[in-house]
């Protein structure tokens, strides 16, 4: 693992990694917020996945998540979105699909199946490296944005007891069912929707026998919000089945980062007490 970048912010460390990943089979970076408290003891760990077009960069720039981090004592990792240098066909040609696109799945489908695993990228690999390199305990959480809201969501919810909480702003709630993730699936996954519902947040709801406790927030004047987001799919499965979901419409408030920044301290807040901080 070698250091690209490293910034004082709030009294903790911005810190910017490449590493060669085993399960994506290419190099990889991330992006990791150690708060003051970690030159002391170990802080519990909140991933984000960010969405579409993303690299590991747009949340720690642009969230303003360091100062209250710093405060509560959390660290906070930031993978890439999709794996990267691979060159595969038709990988940079849309920006829903391929690079920046991985959608947090393992994918079974040609040519993809060899390097895009990022759903055991970022709940098994990722995890295991910072646990073992920084000095972080085993206490996890999880949220993200978009394309990375679904990704927080099926993490958690086909892993409930990995992590103490997961939130989301406007995630893809129902990709099987929109035109992104119905994209991104049958090429990642096939045409098989039993494959699909491993990694739809609706359906994994209605199969989990363990309820979590989800918080997201929406925007509604998000312009992907009737075609793409879908919470409404969310508030139905989650009322079938018993989750506690708190779903805040937020009024006026669009899809960019001007959203998550407006918003991100109650998330914190939300993680920092699920993660004993608090
Ligand atoms: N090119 C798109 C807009 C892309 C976009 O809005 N990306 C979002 C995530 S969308 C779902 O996963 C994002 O986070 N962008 C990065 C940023 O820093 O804002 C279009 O045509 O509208």
């Amino acid at each position: 693992m070698e250091i690209i970048s490293q910034n004082k912010v709030h009294g903790g460390w911005l810190k910017r990694y490449q590493h060669h990943s085993d399960v994506l089979n290419c190099d990889m970076t991330f992006t990791l917020f150690l708060p003051p408290q970690a030159e002391e003891q170990a802080v519990p760990v909140l991933y984000w996945l960010s969405g579409l077009e993303c690299t590991d960069e747009n949340f720690m720039q642009k969230a303003g998540a360091q100062r209250l981090a710093a405060e509560l004592g959390m660290a906070i990792v930031c993978p890439d979105t999709s794996p990267r240098g691979t060159n595969l066909p038709g990988e940079h040609d849309s920006w829903d699909l391929g690079s920046s696109a991985g959608f947090y799945v393992d994918a079974t489908e040609q040519p993809w199946e060899s390097h895009y695993k990022m759903y055991s990228y970022v709940t098994k690999e990722l995890p295991e490296l910072i646990t073992e390199s920084f000095p972080v305990t085993d206490r996890k959480a999880i949220s993200g944005h978009s394309m990375g809201g679904h990704g927080a969501l099926i993490c958690a919810l086909k892993n409930p007891k990995a992590y103490s909480s997961v939130s989301a702003f406007a995630p893809i709630s129902h990709p099987s069912d929109c035109p992104w993730g119905q994209k991104a699936f049958s090429h990642y996954l096939g045409n098989n929707k039993d494959n699909w519902a491993q990694f739809d947040a609706c359906d994994l709801v209605a199969k989990s026998s363990s309820p979590i406790p989800i918080l997201v927030d929406q925007g509604s004047a998000d312009k992907f919000l009737s075609e793409q987001l879908k919470p409404e799919a969310l508030t139905k499965a989650c009322k079938d089945n018993d989750f506690a979901l708190t779903l805040r419409m937020q009024p006026g408030y669009d899809h960019s980062y001007f959203f998550i920044t407006s918003f991100i301290e109650d998330h914190l807040r939300y993680h920092g007490k699920a993660l004993g901080l608090l």
